[in-house]
Formats: C-alpha cells, sequence, structure tokens
C-alpha cells in the first residue's frame, strides 16, 4: 500500500512494516509512530550499501554519524545542518572524547568497546541523546506558531529492565511538549537503575514500577500502541528499540570502533574482518551490527550472547524460536532440547538483569531480512518479494503469541541466520568468573552484561584462533550492578567498590526524594494513568 509519494527519496530513505501493511512511510512518520499499525516494526525498504565507507576512517564520531544517518534520511526531512546540530548536541554530552573508547584489555586479540560515557553510564545513551533531540527537533517544527491545547504533544511510553528507561530519561527531562512514562518491572532492576529513574523528578517524567516482568512491561506498551484510540487520542511515542531511530543510532559505533582498531592495531588493515560479539537481550544492538556488515563493513561473524535466558541461542541451535521448550526439567531448572539447555517457567532472575528478556522485539526485523532473502529465490519482483517476506513474519508473529513459539524454520532460512551470526550463552557462574579473572589478570572492571560478552568473545576466539579480531561491546558501567560485581570481587582483598568504580553522580543518589507508582500488570491501568498525566500537563 502506497502512502505518499517519495520521488526523491532512496529507497533507504523509506520506510515499511515488517508484517506488509505500511509501505512507503517517511523517517518522520516512522520516528514518531514508533510501531506500525500492523503491530510490526519499520524497516527501511533496503539497507544502503555505503560504497565510500573507506573515507570515514578520519571522521570524529558526530561526523560519521552524521554520513550514516544521511542515508537513512532525506534532506527534504532533515536538511544536513539541522541534523548535524542534532548529532552535535547529542554526544556533546558524553564523558569521553571519542564518544566509545575502544579499549585492549589482554594480549590476545580481544577489545573492548566501551560504550556508557553517556549521561546514564550505559550503551543506550548512545541512541537516546539522538532520540530526545530528534524528538525535540520535530516537535518544535510541527509546532511553530501554535498555543496552547493546539500545540502536538507526544506521550512516550516505555518498557525498561533497567537502562532503556533512565537513559531515555536523561534525553527527554524537561523537553517542551513531550513526557515520558517509564514502566520497569518493580524488583528487577538493579537498585542503581531504579534510583536513577525515581529520582528524577521533572515535571515531565513518570516512573511505574509494574507488578510483573520486563516482557510484561513490553506487552503493555505494544498493546497501548495497538489500541487505535489510544494513539490517536495522545500522540504516543516510543523509546525503545522497536524505534527505529534507535537502531539506526547504534550502527555508528560499529564503523567508528572498526577505524579506531586500525588506529591501534598496526597488524590490522582496514578491510581485515572483525568479529563483534554482543550481549543481548532485545536484540536491538546486534541488528544495528547487522546493518553495518549489509552496509559494508567487513564483519566476519556477529555473535549473540545471552544469559541464562536463552531463547535467541536456542533458536540459532535448534531453528526453533520458542518462549519455553517441552517439561521435564531437571535438578538446576534447565530443559534439554535437541541438546541444548533451555528453561521452563517464564523469565529467569541473573546477574545480567537488564537482559532478562523472554521474547526478543527486533528479532522480528532480522526474521524479515531471512523471510526477503527465502523469498527472493522464487525470482518474482522485489514488491512481490517484499509481501512474501511480511506474509512469513506475520505467520511467524502469529504462532509466537497463540503457540508460543514457531519453527524449526525452513534449514535455508536458519543458514542464511548462520552465514552471518553465532550464538552463546552464558550462565550466571561463568559471569562471574569472567568478572574475577578480568580483574585479577588486568585490573579491570566488567559490568555483568560487559562480562556475558567477553565470556561469549573468550569461546568465540577459541574457536577463530588469536588472528581474528574481537570486538567485544561493553554496555553498562560496573557500578550499575554493585550486587554482581561485589558478589564475583568479595575474595580480592584490594578490590574497594566506591573508590574503583562508584562515580561521584551514584553517591547518595539512593537517599534522594523518589517518585514513583506502583501499577498491575495490566495495560488498561497503565491506560489511564497515562492519560490522566497528559491532562494535567495539558492543562496546567
Ligand atoms: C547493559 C545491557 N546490556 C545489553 C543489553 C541488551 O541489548 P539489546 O536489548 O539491544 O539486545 C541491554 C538491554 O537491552 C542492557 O541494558
Ligand atoms: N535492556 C533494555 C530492555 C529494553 O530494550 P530496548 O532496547 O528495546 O529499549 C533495558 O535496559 O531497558
Amino acid at each position: 500500500m502506497a502512502n505518499g509519494t517519495t520521488k526523491a527519496r532512496t529507497e533507504s530513505q523509506v520506510y515499511l512494516s515488517t508484517r506488509g501493511g505500511d509501505y512507503d512511510l517517511s523517517f518522520e512518520d516512522v520516528v514518531l509512530k514508533g510501531l506500525a499499525a500492523d503491530g510490526g516494526l519499520f524497516l527501511p525498504h533496503e539497507i544502503p550499501v555505503a560504497a565510500d565507507w573507506l573515507s570515514w576512517r578520519d571522521l570524529s564520531y558526530p561526523e560519521l554519524a552524521l554520513r550514516i544517518f544521511s542515508l537513512y534520511i532525506s534532506t527534504d526531512e532533515i536538511p544536513t545542518e539541522d541534523l548535524r546540530g542534532i548529532i552535535e548536541r547529542s554526544y556533546s554530552t558524553f564523558r569521553a572524547d571519542d564518544v566509545v573508547p575502544l579499549v585492549h584489555l589482554q594480549d590476545t586479540n580481544l577489545y573492548l568497546l566501551e560504550l556508557f560515557h553517556g549521561p546514564s553510564y550505559s550503551f543506550k545513551d548512545c541512541a537516546l541523546q539522538f532520540l530526545g533531540n530528534l524528538f525535540e527537533y520535530i516537535l518544535a517544527r510541527k509546532n511553530v506558531g501554535k498555543e496552547g491545547k493546539d500545540r502536538h504533544h507526544l506521550t512516550v511510553v516505555g518498557a525498561t529492565s533497567g537502562d532503556t528507561g533512565s537513559a531515555a530519561i536523561h534525553g527527554l527531562r524537561g523537553k517542551k511538549d513531550v513526557s515520558v512514562t517509564i514502566l520497569h518491572p518493580k524488583g528487577r532492576v538493579s537498585p542503581i537503575q531504579e534510583a536513577q529513574m525515581t529520582t528524577c523528578t521533572d515535571a515531565n517524567v513518570y516512573n511505574l514500577a509494574v507488578n510483573g516482568t520486563f516482557d510484561d512491561c513490553q506487552d503493555i506498551v505494544k498493546a497501548l500502541f495497538n489500541d487505535p484510540e489510544t494513539n490517536a487520542a495522545l500522540h504516543l511515542g516510543a523509546v525503545n528499540s522497536i524505534n527505529f531511530a534507535r537502531i539506526l543510532a547504534q550502527i555508528v559505533y560499529y564503523f567508528y570502533s572498526y577505524f579506531s582498531l586500525a588506529r591501534k592495531n598496526e597488524a590490522f588493515k582496514i578491510g581485515d574482518k572483525v568479529r563483534y560479539v554482543v550481549p543481548t537481550g532485545n536484540f536491538g544492538d546486534i541488528l544495528a551490527g547487522y546493518f553495518a556488515t549489509r552496509m559494508g563493513l567487513p564483519v566476519e561473524k556477529l555473535v549473540i550472547a545471552t544469559n541464562e535466558n536463552d531463547i535467541l541461542d536456542r533458536f540459532w541451535k535448534t531453528g526453533r524460536y520458542e518462549k519455553q521448550a517441552a517439561p521435564a526439567s531437571d535438578a538446576a531448572g534447565g530443559l534439554e532440547v535437541d541438546g541444548v539447555k533451555a528453561h521452563e517457567g517464564g523469565v529467569r532472575e541473573t546477574l545480567s538483569p537488564a537482559m532478562d528478556i523472554l521474547v526478543s522485539s527486533n528479532f522480528e526485523r532480522l526474521l524479515w531480512f531471512l523471510a526477503h532473502e527465502f523469498a527472493s529465490t522464487v525470482g518474482m519482483d522485489e514488491e512481490f518479494t517484499r509481501r512474501q517476506a511480511g506474509q512469513e513474519v506475520e505467520a511467524w508473529l502469529r504462532d509466537l503469541k497463540n503457540k508460543g513459539g514457531f519453527g524449526p524454520v525452513y534449514m535455508d532460512v536458519l543458514n542464511s541466520a548462520r552465514k552471518t551470526f553465532e550464538s552463546e550463552r552464558v550462565s550466571d557462574p561463568q559471569t562471574l568468573e569472567t568478572i574475577k579473572d578480568f580483574y585479577s589478570k588486568v585490573g579491570y572492571v566488567l559490568d555483568p552484561h560487559s562480562a556475558v560478552g567477553v565470556t561469549a568473545a573468550l569461546r568465540s576466539l577459541d574457536r577463530t584462533g588469536p588472528a581474528v579480531p574481537h570486538i567485544s561491546l561493553s554496555t553498562a558501567h560496573p557500578a550499575k550492578f554493585a550486587g554482581a560485581v561485589e558478589l564475583a570481587l568479595k575474595d580480592e582483598a584490594t578490590f574497594n567498590f566506591e573508590a574503583e568504580v562508584l562515580p561521584e553522580e551514584f553517591v547518595g543518589l539512593d537517599k534522594l526524594p523518589k517518585r514513583v507508582a506502583d501499577i498491575d500488570n495490566d495495560w488498561k491501568a497503565v491506560r489511564e494513568f497515562v492519560k490522566a498525566q497528559v491532562q494535567k500537563e495539558i492543562e496546567g
């Protein structure tokens, strides 16, 4: 279905829904809608190949972001100088000069990409600082000359397992014409993460502690977006990685770290292949790596690192995407599926709580590309192929909803997933061991999510041998997860959490006044809460 004419735009600057209901949308439509009306996620019609990527090697982070974003956003939507301004404002808030420093930790070919130097100390800032400024820009443009109730008010509702929430709040607090309500699973985020969110008392920020899991929070958000009445009345906006702008912003650090590696390692030549290892939950971060790969970055493999919530790892091993496997649990609560351990009873609480996710939202986007590749073998035209891909994704997602899973997928589909990705599952004991090892060997303190990645990277290095450089993404600052870090390092005589890890901003955070409301796991209750807050804001 064509929703408008977009003659001046390239195919990578117009967007469709993974379930086939929307087609030909602009970047602004996609950023403001977040989720498609058919429940699908937005994707550009095609991923652009960056023919000139070699010439990007010496660009600063903001300059590189501008090059990459320009491939996905037409200048008739956001003029280049405006986009440059949005980008510069977004990355000027980072504590590191090069935004995302690359650190060589060991005598092996393993590098750590530190993505936690933004305001909320997690990788989410790389995208949410940008998204906050983008919303502000779009709203200012929409509201020129408008007053009071005529102004377009964006009602952001987001779900978090701890990091998206505080990054979104830092990106949106105090901004005009936008309010943000963040749902977190009560008692399942770390104390610092909870305090980072709930101690923000700006008038446009609301926190809800949901009696449920992260997946329940994510389902509530999607239910609100899928309710046409609520959406029309409130102008809902998304900060989760369902919003394509989140994925777009994350592509940048794959390219940037590749060039950083070339500067650091003389043996490494531009054009050589790299493995990226990504601690994975909702599949947004690694999906950005997939985009970078398709754009032309020489990636040997993308390695998915899951914690014990391993739906993705099981998919790569079995071709089945199932919330939980068949019964018959072993002593540890684990289950055996094709020789692969799974578990029953929903999401498991781990030491890397931000990845305690049962269903990975962005996996739907990869499924679309896999289905598209499969459909293209039939040899029909592009429109037909896209329609086929949308129908396949819709059928898979229907089975996931109604039957709790789908698959096994066709072997060709699984093989095509395996061409680009490998997967690893990392248990809590292995996570603790890695934190301890890295501290005792090189004095570096990993947060538990980054430790899941590093554990997977070491296994991957064992397979490839040391010739293949590995960049493991470090997704959060260790101070956010004091419990896991102190547990891992309790026997290290010299370790002192306050002196070595804790940033000044976090000291005394738990003593500040908090604003948070408890709420049932019920999307209608959340809808009523949000409606009432927005009403007050618009009137007051
Ligand atoms: C610290 C941390 N690491 C890793 C992840 C997983 O990233 P993604 O959901 O993009 O797969 C998250 C949350 O999503 C996180 O907060
Ligand atoms: N780990 C995330 C979960 C939400 O993921 P998102 O990338 O879709 O926003 C968190 O910390 O909130």
